[in-house]
């Protein structure tokens, strides 16, 4: 690498965290080892449930529990102290000069849906560790440690609550409880049994998992960006401004079922029908809101007994909405539950359960976060945007704890939570770039 870009390279390293590295006698290149990253990424997408070039790893599985050890092993060899929580969230910290002040953090999730990609979340906590290579090799020193942050469960597929691990460590009461009681998976195993089995919940008091307000001075998430934006655009870097307002309700109608063929129509009450009925609504609800932001979906439809000659008796629905206008998201809310009322009535069927899981507000970005992220991709020539979220994260709930920031890189397609989905080399290490820059420059804040 020749010394015009090493050189200017460690001007804007002083110029940004303040370091005399050009006293460091040896000058080591800033650069990112994609190739090692990316058998990392490939390595680890090996943990799954499905089949390549599928990744599915749900919470505490035997792979998610490999995964995590592929985590933790990194981070060791980052030089990273390792440490977790009664939930498996995992944090890898290099102490600064001052660990006394609130450090600065950075990370994502490794849980993947059933039949998804290998980049979702992965980018953002393997990225995050080559990022600390990346100051490391470079000779830089932080002021306030940097950490990063494996959170457990981003992702709702087996207990039906996103982001678990960030929400219980922004402090949510109500989870805490749940999870020590209530919480059980398709297959009634409890939230508690299943974290034991996997090596965590030594203590049933998930409330010693919340964040104390001065644990961090920062967070940034470097994500891809799960839509087609950057890509058609030709932009190297997302700045996330704001993550949109996502919500979650299951709803079970119940009927008195009977034989597909000795059932005359107007003796039915098909639960199956009020389903497929409200799922029609929840997509004219969104449609009718006025505004495209506006997004619902209905990922879950169970029919009971689920049998060809049999009408369905108890059917289960499970609705995704979101919207970057939370009272515009509200009113959908209300709207779904109405035609619920109305459909389960019309129809003769009982509305066995209308539960909102969550309902969390948007979340805005720091401004201080931002311009750290802007100033980063300009010193290394990158264009960028700034731009929403309309997938959440950990950051959503990061945000309630420290100045947020999230970086998005461009995927093929905009292509996510399928196999297709993909992020360049390229673009991973112009990602991580920006990260360690960032990270640096909030490290000396
Ligand atoms: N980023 C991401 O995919 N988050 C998901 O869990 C989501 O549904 O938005
Ligand atoms: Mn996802
Ligand atoms: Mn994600």
């Amino acid at each position: 690498q020749n010394v015009d870009v090493i050189d200017s390279t460690i001007k804007t390293m002083e110029e940004f965290s303040g370091y005399p590295l050009h006293e460091i006698d040896s000058v080591p290149s800033f650069s990112v080892d994609s190739a090692n990253l990316q058998k990392q990424i490939d390595e680890l997408s090996s943990f799954s449930d499905s089949p390549a070039p599928s990744v599915t790893r749900i919470l505490y599985s035997e792979n998610d529990v490999l995964a995590r050890r592929f985590i933790k092993n990194l981070m060791d060899k980052a030089g990273l102290s390792v440490k977790e929580d009664a939930v498996g969230n995992i944090f890898g910290r290099w102490e600064g000069s001052e660990p006394s002040l609130p450090a600065v953090s950075t990370g994502s999730h490794i849980d993947a849906i059933p039949y998804s990609g290998k980049y979702d979340g992965v980018v953002g906590v393997l990225g995050a560790i080559e990022s600390i290579n990346v100051l490391k090799r470079s000779g830089f020193k932080p002021k306030r440690s940097l950490e990063v942050i494996m959170f457990t469960s981003e992702e709702p597929t087996r207990y039906g609550i996103s982001c678990l691990g960030s929400r219980l460590l922004a402090g949510s009461e109500s989870l805490a409880r749940s999870l020590k009681k209530t919480v059980v998976d398709n297959d009634n195993i409890s939230f508690l049994d299943a974290a034991k089995s996997a090596g965590y919940a030594k203590t049933d008091d998930f409330s010693n998992v919340f964040l104390d307000e001065k644990s961090y001075s920062a967070f940034v998430e470097l994500h891809i960006e799960q839509g087609p934006i950057l890509e058609n655009e030709g932009i190297s870097i997302g700045i996330v401004t704001a993550i949109a307002a996502p919500a979650s309700i299951k709803v079970d109608f119940g009927g008195n079922g009977g034989h597909a063929g000795a059932v005359l129509m107007p003796q039915r009450n098909d639960a199956g029908l009020a389903a497929a009925e409200l799922a029609l609504a929840v997509e004219k609800h969104v449609l009718e809101s006025g505004s495209i932001d506006t997004v619902g979906t209905v990922g879950i439809l169970d029919l009971h007994p689920g049998a060809i000659n049999s009408i369905p008796s108890k059917s289960h629905i499970e609705i995704d909405t979101r919207d970057i206008d939370e009272k515009r998201r509200n009113n959908v809310i209300e709207k779904i539950h109405e035609s619920a009322v109305r459909i389960a009535k019309r129809r003769g069927v009982e509305l066995l359960g209308f539960k909102i899981v969550n309902q969390d507000p948007p979340a805005l970005s720091n401004e201080l976060v931002i311009k750290a992220m802007e100033s980063a991709t300009q010193v290394l020539n990158l264009s960028s945007k700034m731009m929403i979220s309309r997938a959440y994260h950990d950051s959503l709930f990061m945000a309630r704890k420290a100045p947020m920031g999230m970086i998005f890189i461009p995927c093929y397609k905009g292509y996510s939570h399928k196999p297709e989905e993909y992020a360049s080399p390229d673009d991973i290490a112009n990602g991580v770039k920006v990260l360690a820059l960032t990270l640096a420059k909030l490290s000396t804040n």
